[in-house]
């Protein structure tokens, strides 16, 4: 459920009235924000608390306490005095006992050696109407802001990114730009919006019981492990390969093999039953040594061949090249199965007069996954669609399109099918701005309809596997955000669904 920063303040209020204590929501709160800290940071270290004086603060506190007992360092800039505490940060300020360290200037870390991970619990929802940050709390942002800039540390937020409106998502002149924002109970909808990506990073929800339940947005979801879980279907004993499905893939050409082989191990480690790869006769030679020995393999004079197969569905479009448009559009006429839609294979739309009445003709549902650069393509000339933000600009393309699911790629991917929520992923780092990475998605999607998931699910559950791929090769693997290759994603794919299964944040 996504809400304003009034309707969170209401919860709140609401809860209180039922009998329930601030000082039990904000442990439950400290509780999960150490919870999360574990999960990203599985190596303990220099855990920077940044303390405005509000009970943001105090759930920093909370999880300060117990991170210190699993032997984090603890360090603390105050943006206030000591004295300026209000009431329940006060008193986990207490109890955070004396052994810590206190900084005048967070340049004093700026030689500080091993991990070094920033918390923001400065301002929360309490800054809400209150205009631009001031003072002591301006101050310490910019700190922030410095040191992950030189120093590279890790940078944590507390329920918002302090200095971002969370109703409107524009950040002020002084904002914390996060890694991470861990939100408490529900998310607030400036967390979601264009302006607020760089600031906000990876988004975490950190639930809390007695906030459940809100009049928020209910057209519009992140997707949590919670939820996805019940999407993957539960193999029974005597499940077979056939059951998990026949997945074709239409990709590579001279220059863009690779594109074919990523899109087949995204297939393969989704948990297709069969894939099989389409490949031109003159390329079959070079390609065939390239895929992984489970992949079939099979030369065509054309690609129109795939239509005679047993198929569960058909990915088109990884590395395809230009060349061969006229043969995917004859394809997109006549195929019955679901199609998982990439690359060059939406690029084979976007080149054709009609474009998008195109779309609108074909029969077979199609999850159309784009970059923003081929998104722009495909819209192209469609003047109504130009000022809208990436949401608005799915839910559109989902109304005028009901055979279409969109999985709009970047930073926050969404995902966008008439008469569905729109699904805003959480997962995934700026490691995976390199190529390859749809590749592999495309696959990946087309194993999960392979498996009997509708193209919405399939897309949702994908972009957050793939992304919590990326996030486990990093944490739990040898690479790091620049390291980080789309064959790394694939090799870690069998993490992300184990940590789908741990319901992970
Ligand atoms: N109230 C509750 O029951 C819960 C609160 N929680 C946490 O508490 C936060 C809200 O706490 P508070 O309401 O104490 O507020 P905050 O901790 O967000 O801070 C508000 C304080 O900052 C100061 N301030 C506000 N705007 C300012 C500005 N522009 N420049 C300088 N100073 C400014 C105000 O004096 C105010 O005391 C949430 O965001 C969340 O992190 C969670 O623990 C969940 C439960
Ligand atoms: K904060």
């Amino acid at each position: 459920m996504m809400v304003t920063c009034e309707q969170m303040q209401r919860l709140e209020e609401s809860a209180f009235l039922r009998g329930v204590l601030a000082k039990d929501l904000m442990e439950e709160a400290g509780v999960g924000i150490a919870k999360v800290v574990q999960q990203f940071f599985p190596q303990t270290g220099a855990l920077v608390l940044c303390l405005g004086k509000g009970n943001n603060a105090g759930d920093a506190l909370v999880a300060a306490r117990i991170l210190k007992e699993r032997g984090w360092q603890i360090v603390v800039r105050l943006a206030y005095a000591e004295k300026d505490f209000k009431a329940l940060p006060a008193a986990h300020w207490k109890a955070l006992g004396g052994e810590f360290k206190i900084v005048n200037s967070l340049v004093e870390l700026s030689d500080e050696r091993g991990s070094v991970v920033v918390m923001d619990g400065l301002i929360g929802i309490g800054g809400v109407g209150r205009g631009a940050l001031r003072g002591g709390l301006a101050d310490v942002v910019l700190e922030i802001n410095a040191l992950r800039e030189r120093r590279h540390v890790e940078v944590m937020a507390l329920d918002l990114p302090s200095g971002l409106d969370g109703n409107t998502g524009v950040p002020g002149a002084c904002c914390v730009r996060a890694d991470l924002t861990i939100t408490i109970a529900c998310v607030k909808v400036g967390l979601l919006a264009d302006a607020a990506v760089n600031h906000v990073g990876r988004l975490v929800v950190v639930p809390l019981r007695e906030l459940a339940d809100g009049a928020g947005d209910a057209d519009a979801v992140v997707l949590l492990s919670n939820r996805l879980l019940s999407k993957l279907p539960r193999r029974d004993f005597d499940f077979h390969k056939g059951r998990a499905g026949r997945v074709g893939i239409v990709a590579g050409s001279r220059g863009m093999l690779g594109a074919a082989v990523l899109s087949a191990r995204g297939a393969l480690h989704g948990g297709a039953g069969l894939v099989t790869v389409y490949v031109r006769e003159e390329m079959y030679a070079l390609l065939a040594p390239m895929m992984p020995v489970e992949v079939m393999v099979k030369p065509v004079p054309n690609y129109e061949v795939c239509l005679e197969d047993r198929l569960d569905v058909l990915v088109i479009g990884p590395g395809l090249g230009r060349m061969f448009a006229e043969e995917v559009r004859a394809i997109l006429k006549k195929v019955a199965v679901p199609v998982v839609l990439d690359a060059d294979g939406i690029n084979a739309m976007a080149e054709s007069d009609a474009r998008l009445d195109f779309l609108g003709e074909v029969k077979a549902r199609v999850l159309l996954t784009p970059h923003p650069g081929e998104m722009a393509r495909l819209v192209t000339g469609a003047e109504e669609w130009k000022c809208l933000s990436r949401a608005e600009l799915a839910r559109e393309f989902a109304e005028r399109f009901p055979n279409v699911q969109l999985l709009l790629k970047g930073s926050r991917t969404v995902i966008a099918a008439k008469g569905r929520a729109l699904a805003f992923n959480t997962t995934g780092n700026p490691g995976m701005a390199s190529g390859g990475m749809g590749d592999v998605l495309s696959g990946l999607c087309g194993a999960l309809i392979a498996q009997g998931l509708d193209g919405y699910d399939a897309a949702c559950l994908g972009a957050w596997l793939s992304g919590r791929s990326a996030e486990l090769a990093i944490t739990h693997g040898e690479v790091s955000q620049e390291s980080l290759t789309a064959g790394d994603v694939a090799a870690n794919l069998g993490r992300a669904f184990a940590s789908l299964k741990a319901l992970d944040f």
